[in-house]
């Protein structure tokens, strides 16, 4: 048994190992160089622009960030050792660490993780981080967010979705103070599977290829019901309605993943929270770097908003100004921290970023959107599939939470004996293909 079996074995981390076909393996062989690609590609289309703004030194800094993502596609494509960031930012230090952390795991072999012998999870999150530094090294083109077009693209063409999906809304509100309980819960059910399937639509997994919601989700819903493997809706509406019972303040945070159609959804499910008093503030968490190509920074989520109360449709322009009020009286608020783009699980988040989990704590119900945080909550870990969530999340419980996921790596805990290999059984993808979702929570009630 090699030395790289025997950490494997001794840690359960997914690892992307050169020997196996794993979609692990696949991601950094494939998706990832060409991502790479599409990002030399996209500073290339903008070399003009890189001109007009900024004379002779744009175009300068244009062609050293693209001959530094070159050779960062050459090291992953020849399995290079990985090597420390060298730019000065204010995470440079810890991811630093963090490598050499790896290191220390690999003393066995010859001490230098490369990119197919670390984890998954590492890798795929440092690749993300080297593309921001050849940005950051190329003044003054420093902060061009080179997927900011995909994530444009995807919101301009999920557009029939976002007016059926804001017309409901609208036309719920005429009515929302008349509903019984029963009809409230059903609405809520409602909002948060549009919030799920909205995760369907990330651009990482499709290696940064058009992956927009094309169709009218709501009427979708009942016939998206049996791909959903755990279901903690239920509890999720106990909690907030004995919350709301309760207290005179309500506080539910959101850590967001995607822009564009998703993010959509998650500020429609955060209007109907607040419409319906099932909470008083919303809480939202994005990234401070351009992430795994399509999540939100604050960048993206201005910008779709200022795009929402721009629209030539009533009911969309009317969802953009009641957002963007929401937005000036705090009851949604926007946050980022560095801790959401370092390769850290989130077992290690009381440690490495106290303050972003004495943040958490104030909420009372955090959830968590897509499948990367899922990842980060389980720790990448090859989980057998019936272990409890709570247990997976190893410590991790900084108030209620719930991970709404459509499921894209090849990692799922708290399910029924026999469920996952039955599974395995019918359709061999059904971990990796965005088919299935979940709604698992974790928490007292
Ligand atoms: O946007 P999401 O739902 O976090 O999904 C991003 C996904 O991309 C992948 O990394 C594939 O590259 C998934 O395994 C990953 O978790
Ligand atoms: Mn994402």
């Amino acid at each position: 048994m090699t030395n790289l079996m025997l950490i494997l074995l001794s840690d359960n981390i997914v690892y992307v190992v050169l020997f196996s076909r794993s979609f692990a393996y696949l991601t950094i062989k494939d998706r990832t160089p060409q991502i790479l690609t599409k990002v030399i590609d996209t500073l290339h289309r903008h070399k003009n622009e890189f001109f007009e703004k900024h004379g002779e030194e744009g175009t300068e800094a244009g062609k050293k960030a693209i001959s530094l993502l070159s050779k960062l596609r050459n090291e992953l494509q020849t399995d290079k050792p990985i090597v420390p960031l060298v730019e000065k930012f204010v995470d440079t230090d810890i991811w630093n660490q963090y490598l050499e952390y790896q290191q220390s795991l690999m003393k066995e072999s010859d001490g230098k993780p490369r990119w197919f012998h670390s984890p998954w999870l590492f890798v795929e999150c440092y690749m993300y981080r080297r593309i921001h530094e050849a940005l950051t090294q190329s003044p003054p083109i420093d902060d061009f967010d080179v997927f900011k077009e995909l994530k444009e693209q995807n919101f301009f063409e999920s557009q029939e979705s976002i007016i059926s999906l804001c017309t409901y809304l609208q036309e719920l509100m005429r009515t929302i103070e008349e509903l019984d309980e029963d009809q409230l819960k059903n609405e809520f059910f409602k909002f948060l599977q549009i919030s799920l399937w909205g995760n369907k639509c990330d651009l990482s997994l499709s290696g940064g290829e058009t992956s927009s919601q094309k169709n009218d989700l709501i009427s979708s819903l009942e016939d998206l019901k049996p791909f959903i493997l755990v279901n903690d809706m239920e509890r999720l509406w106990s909690l907030l309605s004995k919350k709301t019972r309760e207290k005179a303040s309500v506080r539910v945070d959101i850590v967001l993943d995607n822009s564009g159609f998703e993010l959509t959804t998650d500020l429609v499910l955060a209007d109907f929270l607040l419409s319906s008093k099932l909470a008083t503030e919303i809480h939202f968490y994005g990234k401070r770097i351009p992430w795994f190509v399509s999540d939100t920074t604050i960048h993206d989520f201005n910008w779709l908003i200022e795009q929402v109360k721009h629209s030539n449709h009533k009911w969309v322009a009317k969802c953009g100004v009641d957002w963007e009020n929401c937005v000036k009286m705090s009851r949604l608020v926007y946050h980022d921290h560095i801790f959401w783009t370092l390769p850290h699980e989130y077992c290690a988040m009381s440690q490495v970023a106290p303050d972003l989990y004495a943040e958490l704590q104030k909420a009372d119900l955090i959830l968590f959107k897509g499948d990367l945080n899922y990842r980060k909550l389980t720790g990448d870990r090859k989980w057998a599939f019936t272990i409890p969530f709570h247990q997976a999340l190893s410590d991790f419980h900084p108030a209620p939470l719930c991970s709404i996921r459509t499921l894209k790596a090849e990692i799922q805990v708290g399910l029924q004996p026999g469920q996952g290999e039955e599974l395995a059984a019918s359709e061999p993808s059904w971990l990796t293909s965005g088919k299935y979702g979940i709604f698992q929570f974790d928490g007292p009630l």
